[in-house]
């Protein structure tokens, strides 16, 4: 198939919805169907009453690099293209050998945070060498003067800790007693925006069980509260670590499951291994007046090449 198919009330776009522990996705191959979506386009399908219902919405392009077997970018449900998302990229590696678009079990792709390898286990079970944490508050970016484990950050009249790490994306992690009262849906937008983080972040809630096992909830920049969040629970066991209170193995619980992280420590790679499910495959007409857009792109997809605008 070239491009989106088109019924007479407009071009329609295939797509598979899958989730990694409730984090759930939309997933389109634009490799044999070029689009473009605008992202109030993707708000609209993001939502959940009147669109496909999404945290984020995951496309599969061609490589552009020599040595990766695909592009996939990440779309979150406000629209904002962000750099990585560790439950998006398990469910990707098992899309693409469902669709049949490779038979490899280690597959590289290539993402706006980085080149990553995915490992297709049994069953759905895939681990993903999740690349080397940046620490370095300027690269995140967070504002601050030196390189810390935990900075003191104002937010709401208040002072509270927060380690920054980022795993392609910025994430800020805060230790908390109990994940059931912590204050996620006030912190957790508050600090998301906060102008320490000029990309604003990823707000994840850690409370150590002992120091293999912990429970994390996370407020996801430009999704909100979601049930998991894979590149969350990488950082927050980085900055566990970093902290002195976590093993280099940790079993981390989040609302929707558990994910196995690994950190061997500076300038290590972080590993990620969980489930995928795939939920139903479907079609819809794509939202809003973009019957003339359709018929422009249709001109470009000649050229097979899969642009989603920003
Ligand atoms: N759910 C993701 C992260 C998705 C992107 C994130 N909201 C951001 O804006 O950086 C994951 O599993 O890592």
């Amino acid at each position: 198939m070239s491009g989106p198919r088109r019924n007479s009330q407009g071009p329609t776009l295939s797509f598979t919805k899958m989730h990694g522990l409730g984090n759930d996705f939309m997933v389109v191959d634009a490799i044999s169907q070029p689009f473009r979506l605008r992202p109030e386009m993707i708000r609209k399908l993001a939502d959940r009453h009147f669109g496909v219902g999404f945290d984020q919405l995951l496309v599969v392009e061609p490589p552009g690099l020599p040595d990766v077997d695909f592009r996939y970018r990440i779309f979150n449900a406000d629209g904002s293209e962000v750099e990585q998302c560790g439950n998006g990229a398990r469910c990707f590696a098992r899309f693409v050998r469902d669709q049949q678009l490779t038979n490899r079990r280690v597959i590289r792709v290539q993402t706006a945070g980085g080149v990553i390898e995915l490992r297709v286990g049994r069953e759905g079970w895939v681990t993903v060498n999740m690349g080397v944490p940046e620490l370095n508050p300027a690269a995140i970016p967070f504002a601050a003067e030196s390189r810390q484990p935990v900075y003191p950050i104002e937010v709401d009249g208040q002072t509270v800790e927060l380690s920054a790490v980022s795993m392609g994306n910025p994430h800020g992690v805060l230790l908390v007693d109990d994940v059931d009262t912590a204050p996620v849906a006030t912190l957790g937008p508050a600090l998301e925006r906060h102008p320490r983080f000029p990309a604003r972040a990823n707000i994840g809630f850690l409370q150590v069980l002992d120091r293999g096992r912990a429970r994390l909830r996370v407020f996801e920049r430009g999704a909100g509260e979601t049930l998991a969040c894979g590149t969350g629970a990488c950082a927050a066991v980085v900055a566990g670590q970093l902290r002195g209170l976590l093993d280099n193995r940790v079993r981390v619980t989040l609302l929707g499951g558990d994910l196995v992280i690994e950190w061997q420590g500076e300038g290590a790679a972080v590993m990620m291994e969980g489930p995928t499910a795939r939920i139903f495959d479907g079609q819809i007409r794509l939202p809003g007046d973009n019957r003339r857009r359709g018929r422009r792109q249709s001109g470009r997809q000649s050229e097979r090449r899969p642009v989603t605008e920003r």
